[in-house]
């Protein structure tokens, strides 16, 4: 099962709360969270605005597709992610957009590719990206406490996040689709904490540490948490970046995760082992690796 934690309670600084995220975070590396700052409406409305771009005709993705721009802002069709090698590239559809610094030649930090329609697509997603960071962020100093770390402990690696907002489009799993086929494949997420919303459709499921799946699902106005790979290289393997994935059904499904990834100077080692690595190093490299239009052949 996965735990399902009143977010009031997590901030207030509640005692046996705070018990259960820390067992959450370091066994099955999975919760969900209700009672957050952002109401279902708000989720309703934001999952709305992205399958109504998904909607728009291929031609009218296309002009803000990614792999035109090389920067990881935009959208990126199906086919153009793959996060396991073992398998095929993910048949889902996506659209990225995150913290930009205008000037910056780094990538994780480019302008992002607003699309012309839907109308009103930009103010929505913007605000919300505002509020999910905000949500993100009281969930990290829960963390910080339940770890045992001072409530701040992750703060100041936030001041400019390699943050990333994602829709996900999951079309019914295509005729033909194989056993090498997913919506999304098995994947850790990379960074520090995930805050997913999605439309409460089945299709996530996550991998129990003996091996085998769970299912895992959360209405609008709960979100699901997890954590990526910086966040356990950070907590000496203590935090658990938990396998995922997503098979797909015959139903379409969405869901919008926010990638909560450090600044990009942030020190992601081991707490106190005196190593550096350089979480805009990791981030990088993991994009190499997994979109396909930055993957380097051969
Ligand atoms: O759609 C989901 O439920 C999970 C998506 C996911 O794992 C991801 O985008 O990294
Ligand atoms: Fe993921």
């Amino acid at each position: 099962m996965i735990p399902r934690l009143d977010a009031k309670a997590l901030i207030r600084g509640d005692a046996a709360p705070l018990r259960q995220l820390e067992q959450a975070a370091t066994e099955i590396g999975f919760f969900s969270v209700t009672n957050t700052a952002i109401s279902a409406q708000r989720a309703q409305a934001v999952l709305a605005m992205y399958r109504a771009f998904f909607q728009l005709p291929e031609a009218d993705k296309a002009q803000v597709d990614m792999a035109r721009t090389g920067a990881n802002r935009g959208w990126g069709a199906s086919g153009s992610e793959q996060v396991d090698p073992a398998a095929n590239p993910d048949f889902k559809q996506f659209y990225d957009s995150g913290f930009e610094v205008p000037g910056s030649d780094l990538s994780v930090y480019a302008p992002n590719r607003w699309p012309e329609a839907p109308a009103g697509f930009r103010t929505e997603v913007e605000s919300y990206y505002r509020d999910a960071c905000a949500v993100a962020m009281q969930v990290l100093r829960a963390i910080a406490c339940a770890i045992g770390a001072p409530a701040d402990y992750f703060d100041a690696a936030f001041d400019r996040p390699m943050a990333l907002l994602r829709g996900n489009y999951y079309p019914a799993r295509p005729e033909g689709a194989t056993a090498r086929d997913f919506g999304i494949a098995t994947h850790t997420d990379y960074g520090c904490l995930t805050l997913l919303a999605t439309d409460g459709s089945p299709g996530l499921e996550v991998r129990k540490r003996g091996g085998g799946w769970i299912p895992a699902a959360a209405p609008p106005g709960d979100f699901m948490i997890n954590f990526g790979e910086m966040m356990e290289m950070w907590t000496g393997g203590r935090v658990r970046a938990t396998p995922h994935r997503v098979i797909g059904t015959e139903d379409e499904r969405l869901s919008v995760p926010l990638f909560f990834n450090p600044s990009y100077d942030t020190n992601v080692a081991p707490m106190g082992s005196g190593d550096v690595i350089s979480a805009g190093d990791h981030l990088t490299q993991r994009f190499n690796e997994t979109y396909v239009h930055l993957q380097k052949q051969g």
